[in-house]
């Protein structure tokens, strides 16, 4: 666990950039700092690796004043990544990537077969490796970056707006992977951002900063969308907080309706048979959803049978297990109305209509507070 004990920092000239911060990040999770720019973030997460000297307050990790360690030893533990990856751009994606274990005197070998792994676990492939940074897109920077962080395996990764500087479709993959990859690896983090939805999306904690370094509000991202303490905080999640907040409402034995099917290379005639409203869904041999066939669809289709190049690929899925925010979402994003909610396999278990949808938003926010789903989980 990292604890800031009442940390401030003032830079020569008198900024105050953090203020009697107190804040825990808990081991094995990953915490968010977020705010406003200028709030004091980037400030916050150097001085847990005395990149930053606090002015007054203690730092510490598992216990131990972080000012007690010399700052070589103490980042030994830290791996660091930041926004433009800072690779050195004269060595090769490999050699970054084993840069510190050689540096702590890990033999070349070694370190390079640890760092042709790293570049897997981070979903780069191998041919990669001779390659100099240049030489790669953003987002593989960005993997790049991270895989070096993890090559002494520290306990402790710092992460500074890591997949800021990525087109957004990028970014997502990238986040997913991070989410992904510290399920395996649980270690604990510290992540700068100032995109709340990033931080909502990653973080198990988020603390919200405000201009002049103080902290607004610490808490997990269900509680800060549905009790956020102040105006500036609730200003700074956002005005669909509402809709957002549905993320975290696990949906329990869900209301829905049998669907019928056509599977794909069945015949068009079948097809028109069971048109419901126009729409009939489409599922492969194994009764996964691959998309709508609209009654048009049928009608101008080149061939007799069923195939995928007729089919409407709109509407998003929701799991039986997910969030009310992805059932929402699947019923009104459905060109036929009714969204497709599928097992964790990917198979179909029926549909469901924007109306019952509702409903069970409304069921939930009529629930007693403290029901599951509505309050800080475990
Ligand atoms: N080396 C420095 N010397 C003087 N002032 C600094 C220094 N570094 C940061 N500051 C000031 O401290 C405050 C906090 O800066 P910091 O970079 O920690 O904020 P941040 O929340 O990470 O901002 P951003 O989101 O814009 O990166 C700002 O007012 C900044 O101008």
């Amino acid at each position: 666990m990292i604890v800031f004990e009442s940390v401030t920092k003032r830079y020569p000239g008198g900024t105050v950039a953090v203020d009697h911060l107190d804040l825990e990040a808990p081991k094995g999770r990953i915490t968010v700092l977020v705010g406003p720019s200028g709030c004091g973030k980037t400030t916050s997460l150097r001085m847990v690796n005395r990149m930053v000297e606090p002015t007054s307050g203690r730092v510490l990790i598992d216990g131990a004043d972080t000012a007690a360690s010399p700052p070589a030893a103490l980042r030994r533990g830290i791996g660091y990544v930041i926004q433009h990856s800072g690779l050195l751009p004269h060595r090769t994606v490999l050699d970054n990537i084993a840069t510190v274990p050689l540096l702590l005197g890990t033999d070349r070998r070694r370190a390079r077969s640890r760092a042709m792994e790293l570049l897997e676990r981070v979903g780069l492939t191998p041919a990669l490796a001779k390659r100099y940074p240049a030489q790669l897109s953003g987002g593989q920077q960005q993997r790049v970056g991270v895989a070096r962080a993890l090559a002494a395996d520290p306990p402790v990764m710092l992460m500074d707006e890591p997949f800021s500087a990525v087109d957004p479709v990028v970014r997502e993959q990238l986040q997913n992977e991070f989410l992904r990859l510290q399920e395996e690896l649980g270690k604990t983090i510290v992540f700068v951002t100032h995109d709340i939805d990033e931080a909502i999306k990653l973080g198990d904690r988020i603390a919200v900063l405000r201009v002049g370094g103080r902290l607004a509000q610490v808490a997990s991202p269900a509680e800060l969308l549905a009790r956020p303490v102040d105006a500036f905080v609730a200003a700074f999640v956002g005005r669909d907080r509402g809709y957002r907040a549905l993320g975290f409402a696990a949906v329990s034995s869900l209301p829905f309706e049998r669907e019928e099917t056509v599977r794909l290379g069945e015949a068009l005639a079948t097809a028109r048979d069971r048109l419901n409203g126009g729409w009939v869904l489409v599922v492969d041999a194994e009764d996964r959803p691959q998309g709508w066939l609209s009654e048009d669809g049928a009608r101008l289709a080149a061939q007799e049978t069923v195939t995928e190049d007729a089919l409407n690929l709109g509407g998003t899925l929701a799991t039986e297990d997910g969030s009310l925010r992805e059932l929402l979402d699947a019923a009104l994003s459905s060109p036929s109305g009714r969204g497709v909610v599928t097992d964790g396999e990917g198979r179909l278990l029926g549909s469901i209509s924007p109306s019952t949808a509702v409903r069970l938003i409304e069921e939930r926010s009529s629930a007693p507070a403290g029901a599951p789903g509505t309050g800080e989980e475990a």
